[in-house]
């Protein structure tokens, strides 16, 4: 039996101005900081001691991990960061007020782009300034692996190869693991692993800074699940 812990940073900046965020590297805001303190004081309350920990490669996650392992005495572990945990790239959408592009293209368009599962958003242009084309972080990946706009689906078709490289292989191992990582990032993992119809996914949301924590079988089968603020 493994432990894994799955946790959406706390609240950033562009959460708090209702910004579409995606793949631009925003950072927390107060809240979200205490978010991520308060997370690591109820991992250690739960006392689950993790052996490894994942996150994405933008800043809102890699702080909630820290800030979180940091409460729970626990920064130490090995960390690994990846673009696959990534938020949904959300290509034109970057930006621009949520509630503005609800005036603007109609609430139920903009809710299709956010919780659909196989819409894809406005792709942004290539040579558009806020292309991760052109963002070192990304540049030892082909470039074709870098996406203009993601939807659900494209977003878990980019998470599963790394969970299945890197964190199933130490579940496996009887590994404790806590990922930090983003909404929809968390929303595909989340579908992968409880096994959430298409049409159900955009029903689940993942609140910010609350710790999921899911006992794992031998078989990578998910027997328990708790939100530790609601223990
Ligand atoms: O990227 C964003 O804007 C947020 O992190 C998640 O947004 P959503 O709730 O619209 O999916």
């Amino acid at each position: 039996m493994a432990k894994l812990c799955l946790i959406r940073h706390g609240q950033s900046e562009w959460n708090l101005a209702n910004k579409f965020t995606g793949w631009v590297d925003v950072d927390l805001s107060e809240t979200g900081v205490q978010q991520a303190q308060h997370a690591g004081e109820l991992i250690a309350q739960s006392g689950i001691q993790f052996d490894q920990a994942y996150t994405s490669v933008l800043k809102r996650a890699i702080k909630t991990l820290h800030y979180a392992l940091e409460a729970s005495d626990q920064l130490w572990i090995p960390e690994m960061k990846s673009w696959r945990l990534n938020e949904r790239h959300y290509g034109d959408l970057q930006g621009k007020n949520k509630e503005k592009a609800a005036e603007k293209f109609g609430a139920d368009q903009v809710h299709i782009w956010r919780r659909s599962y196989d819409v894809l958003p406005p792709l942004l242009a290539a040579d558009d300034e806020g292309s991760a084309t052109k963002d070192r972080r990304y540049a030892d990946l082909d470039p074709r692996a870098i996406p203009a706009g993601e939807n659900l689906k494209t977003t878990l078709e980019r998470v599963i190869p790394f969970w299945q490289d890197q964190i199933a292989p130490k579940l496996l191992d009887g590994k404790n693991v806590i990922i930090a990582a983003h909404g929809n990032s968390l929303r595909a993992l989340t579908k992968y692993l409880e096994n959430i119809s298409d049409a159900d996914i955009m029903d689940v949301e993942i609140a910010t800074g609350d710790p999921i924590v899911y006992d794992i079988d031998k078989d990578l089968n998910v027997i328990n699940k708790v939100k530790l603020d609601e223990q």
